[in-house]
């Protein structure tokens, strides 16, 4: 155990200093309001407020929706914001334009997007996905093989390879997610991608918690379709729209089961019968949340002239020195790093694990330092390389040490779980 005021400390002080010093997204902090004396790494779950958000609402609603009114369907392009916007998405996760869509929920994009491929793998009786994938994911891979009759196949990634080279050719779709929510741990999307689609499948990928945080190159790697949320890395707001990644070559037999009118070939031709439009506006379903779509517009601006790798870089660079602290400073405190040590392995979070988990996160939220945990006792924390410094990780993991030492957390304040995070 290495006390909180000591020339280890000094050293990290140091290097956390040269860090941020030489960091050429330092800058980027600045598009994000962060409030004073908070350290926020639960970017991973709601991605912190970007600065050209406020005024873009203030646009949206005073102007555009109080003023313009319905004119702004066509005057302020209210329309042909979840294509744009889309699109904006598209160029964080290596799309090229035309094939990411904005809009309704990730539950509600992967249960289209799950059963737009079983109708593009007829005959195959099985959809893959993670024993540890995030519920959500799990639950509507269940629900679509219960609605087409199917089954649905619970494959940690490991086991992947074994598993598609001798029932392979019985997979219609494998959905995964990049990084594992829990522990962080990144997959080698690209061998996945390939396994499956070797094996005659299709590879549905959840970007939720890569989207943003580093670079996916969906175009390059020849991925099928993908999924994602707004809210996390993208820092789009609280249920901001999610995504949806139709690769070019799907889109003209993509037949989603959500058939709203807003996806139609003429939605304003009021037909009574359903015609899907051209390219990946098929995806549209009913009228999209625009104030929403708004904000996210606005968020993801914080990303102009960043390129992903450098996203990337960073975001390695943190969660490595986040990983060399806890080693330093809470080494004989209970800790254990889940997150691989690998960068090749590591998404943008690290996670540790502890006996108190849930009071530790408790008492240090009470301190201005913001993660989250997942139970039964893992503490999360995320990076978001645009606004995230390494004194933040300095500072975060310091504090960590002082609660457990000092027994804050014992305090009956921090026993009871009282939030839904
Ligand atoms: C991998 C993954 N998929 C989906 C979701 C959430 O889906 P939704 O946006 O529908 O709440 C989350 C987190 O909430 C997630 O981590
Ligand atoms: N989407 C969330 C929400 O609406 C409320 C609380 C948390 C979330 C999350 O993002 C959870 C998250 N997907 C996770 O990684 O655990």
């Amino acid at each position: 155990m290495v006390s909180t005021a000591s020339p280890a400390l000094d050293t990290l002080a140091a290097r956390a200093a040269s860090l941020d010093a030489a960091d050429p997204l330092a800058a980027v902090r600045e598009r994000f309001l962060l409030p004073e004396g908070v350290v926020y790494l639960d970017g991973n779950s709601l991605g912190a407020l970007p600065a050209a958000v406020p005024p873009a609402m203030a646009d949206a609603v005073h102007r555009q929706w109080g003023t313009d009114l319905i004119r702004s369907w066509n005057d302020n392009s209210w329309w042909d914001a979840p294509l744009r916007v889309g699109d904006a998405v598209g160029r964080l996760i290596g799309a090229a334009p035309g094939q990411t869509l904005a809009g309704d929920s990730t539950s509600v994009q992967l249960f289209n997007a799950l059963s737009a491929a079983v109708r593009l793998r007829p005959g195959r009786p099985l959809l893959l996905t993670d024993p540890g994938h995030f519920p959500t994911d799990q639950y509507i891979a269940d629900s679509v093989a219960r609605l087409f009759g199917l089954e649905v196949r619970r494959m940690p990634p490991a086991g992947l390879p074994r598993f598609l080279a001798e029932e392979g050719e019985r997979v219609a779709v494998a959905g995964y997610s990049p990084v594992d929510y829990r522990t962080g741990e990144l997959h080698d999307m690209a061998a996945t991608t390939r396994a499956v689609q070797r094996a005659g499948g299709l590879m549905l990928w959840d970007l939720c918690h890569a989207a943003g945080a580093l670079p996916v190159g969906l175009d390059e790697l020849g991925v099928d379709l993908a999924v994602g949320c707004g809210y996390k890395f993208l820092s789009g707001g609280p249920g901001a729209p999610a995504f949806l990644y139709v690769a070019e070559r799907h889109q003209a037999a993509f037949d989603q089961p959500l058939t709203g009118w807003n996806g139609h070939v003429e939605p304003f031709g009021l037909s009574g019968d359903y015609a899907p439009a051209e390219g990946v506006g098929r995806g549209r379903i009913g009228t999209p949340p625009i104030l929403s779509m708004l904000a996210l517009e606005a968020a993801l601006t914080a990303f102009d002239g960043v390129a992903m790798e450098q996203v990337r870089a960073k975001s390695l660079s943190l969660t490595g020195f986040f990983l060399d602290c806890a080693d330093t400073l809470l080494d004989g405190l209970g800790f254990t790093a889940v997150t691989p040590r690998a960068p090749e392995r590591r998404g943008s979070q690290v996670t540790l694990r502890h006996p108190d988990a849930y009071a530790l996160v408790r008492a240090l939220a009470a301190r201005g330092v913001i993660g989250d945990m997942r139970a039964p006792d893992m503490l999360r924390f995320g990076v978001n390389a645009l606004y995230i410094t390494h004194r933040d990780v300095l500072s975060a993991i310091r504090q960590l040490a002082e609660v457990v030492m000092s027994a804050e957390h014992r305090d009956e304040r921090f026993r009871h779980r009282t939030t839904v995070t």
